[in-house]
């Protein structure tokens, strides 16, 4: 990928220009201005709808947008990504998640080697067993059928798999499926203290099988499990997913439960891998696979369409105009439907993980802003919760609406309810309402002179917020996959316009380095050189 300093463009020194010109803008005098700008600011794709129009860009900051993206050649940085070239460079790796869904017939080389036929031999090692459970013919080690699934897993071992099964809860079968992630003892015994061992399976997932976390909750469950059942149950009852085997097998499990992953798959972007086994489990196999289908077309979609009319290019592009020249520091997702709720969950770590670097491709520190901070819950709830900053607050924070027109159990009534909120919030962040308007409406409530200029200042909207509102026909498996991949391909480009590397996650490291130096001094209960603070902390707390 070219190496190139997006504030050194022509359009990035145009776009900064066209900043201060239109910077102030009010979007609703360009909607009165052109009654045409809703379908102008659009695009309808398979069963997905973007309207982007409630933005502050004009049609010259669109195009100075795509000259961007042209001058940084994303055309040619797509070519690399799906083409298996090593675009994550600081690891050796190349970035190939897209070829989990991508159709049999077609080559993808990684080292001169096609991966695809490795990649439908694990799929089919999916099928199998995800049938086998859910049909009952593979069996707990006292010969009854399998109740419940526990996958143990952090980062992207968890939050893929878990915020998938939770979307799709209205596909899912009689598995009941569990999270452990996180290394508070807590969250573990909690889990399973409720568990039959003899209708429970254990899906262990760590790409690296290394991450204190998951090890740590594995041996947890398994000395649980051992105590009720003999070690020659735990082949029955513990899988693993993992692209370390050696490390699988000393763990004790049998190279027949080992579901492979390649390190050519970023653990954030796993779940379209045998990460989502425990997807797989809860939904059945089929819709795993539509889900990879819809992701698929997605793929199809970024790497063919024209950049004017590409969703994800178009959604990335007005990001960075909101980071790096409105200065906005955060982004807000917000479902409208509840089975989404652990979507901002899973894009914190999908986005901030990958474009949280300060650092070029050349090494250089940059002088600009890169990874945006994502939050969300979903509406209605968070109607009632932050939505008071977003509408009267001193931030500004562009937000993506993401509902859908069909409800899944088809009340008609809440569905109504529920969407007529969804429009009525974009709506009302950008109208806002003027002082004139709340004037007369106080006034037509009778209220005196006096109390209506009081109350005046704090009932003002001031409105012009920035929105994109995502509208899909129905929440399928395939819905699904399309609309991850999305957001994946979003992060792609702003990794590739802010010149960074998207693709690993050093930041991570120091944190983990010095819990483990920390944890012996625990256990030893001795504390060691540190900076006051932490060390009167660690007293406090070993007194
Ligand atoms: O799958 P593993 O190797 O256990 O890693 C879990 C998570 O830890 C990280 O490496 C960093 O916290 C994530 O990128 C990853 O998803």
């Amino acid at each position: 990928m070219k190496n190139i300093n997006p504030t050194q463009t022509k359009s990035w020194k145009k776009l900064n220009d066209h900043f201060k010109e239109i910077g102030k803008l009010q979007m609703k005098d360009l909607f009165q201005k052109n009654e045409n700008r809703g379908a102008e600011f659009s695009i309808q794709w398979e069963d997905f709808y973007l309207d982007y129009s409630k933005n502050r860009i004009t049609g010259e900051t669109k195009d100075l947008l795509l000259d961007l993206a042209r001058e940084c050649k994303l055309d040619e940085a797509i070519s690399s990504y799906f083409g298996g070239d090593v675009i994550n460079q600081t690891e050796g790796r190349p970035v190939l998640h897209t070829a989990l869904r991508t159709k049999e017939d077609k080559n993808v080389t990684v080292e001169g080697e096609n991966v695809l036929p490795e990649v439908q031999e694990v799929k089919a090692k999916i099928k199998t067993f995800s049938n086998e459970v859910i049909d009952g013919s593979r069996k707990g080690y006292t010969g009854k059928k399998f109740t419940d699934v526990v996958n143990i897993g952090i980062g992207g071992s968890d939050l893929g798999p878990v915020m998938v099964t939770e979307s799709l809860q209205f596909y899912q079968n009689h598995l009941k499926v569990h999270y452990v992630s996180n290394v508070d003892g807590d969250h573990v015994h909690q889990a399973i203290q409720d568990l039959n061992p003899e209708t429970t399976l254990f899906v262990i997932v760590s790409k690296s099988f290394t991450t204190q976390e998951t090890l740590s909750n594995s041996i947890t469950i398994r000395s649980w499990f051992l105590k009720t059942a003999p070690e020659e149950a735990v082949s029955k009852h513990f899988v693993a997913v993992s692209s370390n085997v050696e490390k699988v097998e000393e763990f004790g499990i049998a190279s027949e439960n080992i579901f492979p992953m390649w390190d050519w798959v970023g653990g954030r972007f796993s779940l379209w891998s045998a990460v989502g086994l425990s997807i797989s489990l809860s939904v059945g196999y089929s819709n795993f696979e539509a889900m990879l289908q819809g992701a698929e077309k997605m793929d199809t979609h970024f790497r063919k369409t024209d950049f004017s009319e590409n969703i994800p290019v178009q959604l990335a592009l007005i990001s960075i105009w909101y980071n790096n020249f409105f200065k906005a520091e955060s982004e807000a997702v917000i479902p409208y439907s509840q089975y989404l709720h652990r979507l901002p969950a899973y894009l914190q770590q999908a986005i901030m993980e990958s474009n949280g670097k300060s650092v070029d491709r050349n090494g250089d520190k940059v002088d600009y802003q890169t990874g945006t901070i994502i939050w969300g819950e979903p509406g209605t709830n968070s109607q009632h919760a932050f939505f008071q900053l977003i509408h009267q607050g001193t931030k500004l924070i562009p937000a993506d609406f993401i509902g859908f027109k069909h409800s899944l159990f088809q009340d008609k009534d809440h569905h109504d309810k529920l969407m007529a909120n969804y429009f009525a919030q974009t709506e009302a962040l950008l109208q806002g309402k003027s002082e004139e308007e709340v004037r007369s409406e106080l006034e037509g409530k009778s209220m005196h002179a006096e109390d209506v200029k009081t109350l005046l200042p704090f009932k003002v909207f001031e409105g012009n917020k920035p929105t994109n509102s995502i509208l899909i026909e129905k929440l399928t498996p395939e819905s699904l996959g399309k609309l991850v991949a999305m957001y994946e391909h979003k992060i792609f480009v702003q990794g590739v316009i802010w010149n960074i590397f998207s693709y690993d996650q050093w930041g991570v490291e120091l944190g983990k380095q010095l819990a483990s130096k920390i944890l012996a001094e625990i256990e030893n209960n001795s504390v060691e050189n540190h900076d006051s603070s932490t060390k009167n902390l660690l007293k406090f707390f070993l007194k």
